[in-house]
């Protein structure tokens, strides 16, 4: 299914300032598909802290990519599930087949509420050289193929990607399976510490299903008229 560029569209909302995080949620969560809230305002405030922000009409993309033993990402899955009924959850996918399966199983508990999961393949901050550092001696490309597959043949919903994977994933993979892409960066952006990145529309064109966009809006003097723009842009 091809969303609506509005809707495709979520908002990381990387920030400890709680205020400043109500007011990106309010400003951005009824313009686009919703907010993300992770690990930066997890930490800082906690449960509580993520329900003051994602009000139960905005769509909550929580994540806090678990990664530990099967039976402690499948309580951790529960708990976020039952808590903050959150619509997309992130594990990694390098925490194998085994732990995948556990947190897929763990959300359909939450029948026609479950959250979708979503594994991380390999950070959009890393290219190949960082992959070597760690001793993946496969290009980023092959590694993300290979977690993708895994992932899905383990009951994720969908993987993490960056833009630069998206048509080989989907031909691997299908149509159906959610390809949730951040390294997002319109024309002549920062890239910070991205290093596989495309425009909006590049990744759109290629297949996302939804794309992860945070200091381009959150960062600009005025977000609401950055995520216009970029809006704009998917429109044309
Ligand atoms: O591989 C990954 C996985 C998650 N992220 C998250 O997406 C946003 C991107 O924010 P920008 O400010 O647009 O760079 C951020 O919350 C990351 O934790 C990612 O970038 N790459």
């Amino acid at each position: 299914m091809r969303l609506a560029p509005r809707n495709a569209v979520f908002t990381a909302v990387d920030t400890t300032d709680i205020r400043a995080a109500r007011s990106l949620g309010s400003i951005l969560g009824p313009v686009t598909g919703g907010i993300k809230l992770g690990k930066e305002f997890f930490t800082a405030h906690g449960p509580q802290g993520v329900l003051n922000v994602a009000g139960a009409e905005t769509p909550l993309f929580l994540d806090l990519k678990f990664h530990d033993i099967p039976n402690t990402v499948a309580g951790g899955v529960r708990a976020a599930a039952k808590i903050l009924t959150p619509n997309m959850l992130t594990i990694h996918a390098s925490g194998g087949p085994a732990m995948i399966r556990a947190a897929a199983d763990a959300s359909a508990e939450f029948g026609s509420s479950r959250p979708l999961i979503l594994a991380v393949t390999v950070l959009t901050s890393m290219d190949d050289d960082d992959l070597a550092s760690v001793g993946v001696n496969s290009t980023a490309e092959t590694q993300v193929l290979r977690l993708a597959e895994l992932a899905q043949k383990n009951g994720a919903d969908g993987v993490i990607c960056s833009p630069r994977e998206i048509a080989a994933i989907r031909n691997i993979c299908g149509p159906d399976f959610n390809l949730v892409v951040p390294g997002i960066r319109p024309a002549g952006a920062d890239h910070g510490d991205q290093k596989r990145v495309k425009t909006p529309s590049e990744a759109m064109a290629d297949g996302a299903s939804y794309l992860v966009i945070g200091r381009p809006i959150t960062g600009a003097d005025d977000p609401a008229h950055a995520i216009s723009t970029i809006l704009g842009s998917l429109a044309a």
